[in-house]
């Protein structure tokens, strides 16, 4: 088997891509490819276990649908996308390969919320009958956990319904991308004032209904035209009584600011299917994701010319995130989703000091996110280095949404 080095980490050699066929097909089949590591020459190809099929069927089909061109060969635009910057960030792949779990994985950069279940779901059907035996190895510590135990369900269910090969012709005839980054600068440009990422919610585990007469496709309109800069539609169904009909109904009523798809990101899938539905970014939890995802989903976001906002919430998670090459925007949440503790303090404590610098020197745009209710909680993001904010309860909760900016921000911003 031929694999082809695109990359060095310490003594172990990654060969991501190991061709069938002399490599020279110009299209490839999943079947002929396989991500390994190189132990010392062709013969000491390890395959990795540790990356999911299902992740290198999502590489490859980024890599083969969108630059298979006649011009470039599949192998040589692999290479392009898995850059020796991806494949520096694969070191956890070592540690998965030397038998480390994904929960390790996380452990290690300290994220708390386990994938799934150590122990596998609490109920256990025999015939007729159903035990519930609840342990700790199988009852989620907190909302987030519970949140992203359910989501891992759903999305293997959904996936299995809507694979990525028809989401992909879904894609084609999808509306075309919005530029959600651009968006939040022109509007920051024109107000001197934080962007508005105005969000479509219709209720939330912390605060319970926050609308009743919930109109998400009015409420949009509205928002838009009172000035704000995008949208942010919730699509989780359970905890926040979103969908993606909402997203989709928003974008298909004219709406023309780009929208951000509100949604626990678990699996690269996700981010194809929000695409397919409209959406222009999607949001990437750090308390959730480990840095290798964070990355190689930002980059599946970019060739789909997404934005991709990466949710951070602690000093530890920012910093990871400032680690990682390619971030250009950043949301710092106010709310622990873990203890719904909300503080705007928050936001100035993760950019004081040398965070804020490094945060300037690379461009990144910084979002502040949850609990933002008055003009002065406004101008304290602002002076804090925000340069746009996220705003759901406040204005979801006036009697008419839209105008509500106004009173937020103590002045008219939509002209
Ligand atoms: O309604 P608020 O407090 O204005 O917050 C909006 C937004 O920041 C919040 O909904 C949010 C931030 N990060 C999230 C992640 C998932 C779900 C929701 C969120």
């Amino acid at each position: 088997m031929e694999g082809i080095l695109i990359g060095d980490a310490s003594r172990v050699r990654f060969v991501p891509l190991a061709l069938g066929a002399k490599g020279r097909r110009k299209s490839l089949r999943f079947e002929d490819l396989k991500f390994g590591i190189s132990k010392g020459g062709r013969k000491g190809f390890v395959p990795l276990r540790c990356i999911s099929s299902d992740d290198v069927r999502d590489i490859l089909l980024l890599v083969i649908g969108s630059n298979g061109s006649e011009k470039e060969s599949p192998a040589e635009a692999a290479r392009k996308l898995l850059s020796k910057d991806f494949i520096a960030n694969f070191v956890e792949v070592r540690e998965w390969e030397s038998g480390k779990s994904l929960d390790t994985i996380l452990e290690n950069q300290g994220i708390r919320i386990r994938r799934r279940p150590p122990n596998g779901p609490p109920a256990h059907s025999v015939g007729p009958f159903e035990f519930r035996l609840e342990s700790e190895g199988n009852t989620p510590r907190n909302i987030l956990e519970k949140i992203i135990w359910n989501k891992d369900v759903e999305v293997a269910q959904l996936r299995e319904r809507k694979p990525l090969s028809m989401i992909n012709k879904d894609i084609k005839n999808a509306p075309p991308v919005r530029d959600f980054l651009g968006a939040l600068k022109a509007s920051y440009q024109r107000t001197g004032m934080p962007a508005l990422i105005a969000e479509v919610k219709k209720a939330s585990p912390s605060s319970g209904v926050l609308r009743e007469d919930f109109d998400p496709v009015q409420i949009a309109h509205s928002y838009e035209k009172n000035g704000a800069a995008c949208l942010s539609v919730l699509a989780d169904e359970k905890y926040f009584q979103g969908s993606f009909e909402n997203l989709e109904a928003i974008r298909r009523a004219g709406v023309k600011c780009p929208l951000l798809c509100k949604e626990f990101i678990i699996d690269a899938w996700q981010i194809y299917y929000a695409r397919s539905k409209g959406a222009d970014a999607v949001l990437l939890i750090a308390a959730v994701l480990p840095n290798i995802d964070i990355k190689y989903m930002s980059i599946i976001c970019q060739k789909l010319g997404m934005a991709a906002l990466v949710e951070v919430h602690n000093e530890r998670e920012i910093d990871r995130v400032l680690g990682i090459t390619g971030i250009e925007l950043i949301g710092i949440n106010n709310r622990d989703l873990e203890t719904f503790v909300v503080d705007i303090s928050n936001t100035k404590k993760l950019l004081e000091g040398e965070r804020g610098e490094v945060i300037r020197q690379k461009g990144i745009t910084v979002v502040g996110e949850s609990g933002l209710f008055t003009p002065e909680d406004i101008a304290f993001v602002q002076n804090a280095g925000a340069h746009a904010v996220l705003v759901g309860e406040s204005l979801i909760k006036q009697d008419d949404p839209g105008k509500g900016i106004a009173q937020l921000f103590g002045k008219d911003i939509s002209s």
